[in-house]
């Protein structure tokens, strides 16, 4: 039997004197898929804490579960067992909104109505929605693209709409999934100083999924390192970089280099040890 509702808020699971906090907890946490070929333990006894306004990052192996955990912070999916308490509060608005990889945005809307939908949906009447959606639109230099059509963007643009859409709905938490990977080299440069410039102040919890070692660390507070599958946080890293943070100029620091190889090095024997299930499954086959 599968457990209730997945994103619980902290007062409907915890006695009254419980102690409030200010965070997600993530407990125990086990997720089984049924397949017509058989169940897929996809996560396995997952434990973690994200604190409030942290911006957590997630890497992990290939299919170790990390869209699955994120699906079910979003609440679209439901877990097997153990839990997920929040106490983070929606303060009026949306409690979380989930961005995805590569192109979210609606083809039929203009720019602006792309960056307002959140609102839109949540019923703020027109002029308001639309005097919000250019405020962040202006600061992400798109303001005089607010009568175009998604088709005539770049895919930078087109991100740019995405964060803008995400902000602008003012959720306090952020969950997003790999939404820079279509990306060349040069555009995430610029989305990722978007996206800092946005996030710091704004109080907003992040959590982030990347198979880039390095936007993790230019963007993260904290790296959480999966293991491959049925997946479960093998361990934590601190990314203790002062921010403001400079994306191009932080490569070069001493720690960067330090946190990067410390998660690689947790990293790489999951990579590792995934490649070798891979290819003994092949050996098996043939
Ligand atoms: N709806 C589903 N039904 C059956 N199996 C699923 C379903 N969703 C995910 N899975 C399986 O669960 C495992 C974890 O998938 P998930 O997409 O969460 O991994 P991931 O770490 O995000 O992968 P990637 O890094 O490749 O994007 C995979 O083996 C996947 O095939």
């Amino acid at each position: 039997m599968r457990a209730g509702p997945v994103l619980r808020p902290v007062q409907a699971t915890a006695p009254n004197n419980a102690m409030h906090v200010d965070s997600i907890e993530i407990t125990k946490l086990n997720k089984e898929f049924h397949t017509a070929s058989g169940p897929i333990a996809a996560l396995s006894d997952v434990n973690l804490t994200i604190k409030e306004g942290e911006f957590l990052c997630l890497v992990g192996p290939s299919g170790c579960g990390k869209t699955t955990l994120l699906r079910m912070l979003a609440g679209l999916e439901s877990q097997s067992s153990g839990e997920i308490r929040c106490g983070i509060k929606a303060k009026g608005k949306p409690l979380r909104s989930m961005v995805f990889q590569g192109n979210g945005v609606f083809p039929w809307m203009t720019v602006l109505d792309n960056a307002a939908y959140g609102l839109a949906v949540r019923g703020v009447p027109k002029a308001t929605r639309y005097a919000e959606a250019r405020e962040y639109l202006n600061k992400l230099g798109l303001l005089a693209f607010q009568d175009v059509y998604p088709r005539q963007l770049s895919g930078g643009m087109l991100q740019r709409v995405n964060l803008a859409r995400a902000f602008v709905n003012n959720p306090s938490i952020l969950l997003m999934d790999e939404p820079f990977g279509a990306l060349d080299e040069q555009t995430k440069i610029l989305v990722y100083e978007d996206l800092l410039k946005l996030w710091e102040g704004s109080a907003k919890t992040v959590v982030f999924i990347t198979h880039n070692l390095d936007e993790a660390i230019i963007l993260g507070d904290r790296v959480a390192v999966m293991g491959k599958r049925p997946g479960r946080i093998k361990d934590t890293v601190n990314v203790d970089l002062p921010r403001p943070r400079n994306v191009l100029d932080m490569q070069n620091d001493r720690d960067y280099i330090e946190v990067r190889r410390r998660i690689w090095d947790c990293l790489r024997e999951e990579v590792l040890s995934l490649r070798g299930d891979i290819q003994s499954e092949g050996g098996t086959r043939a």
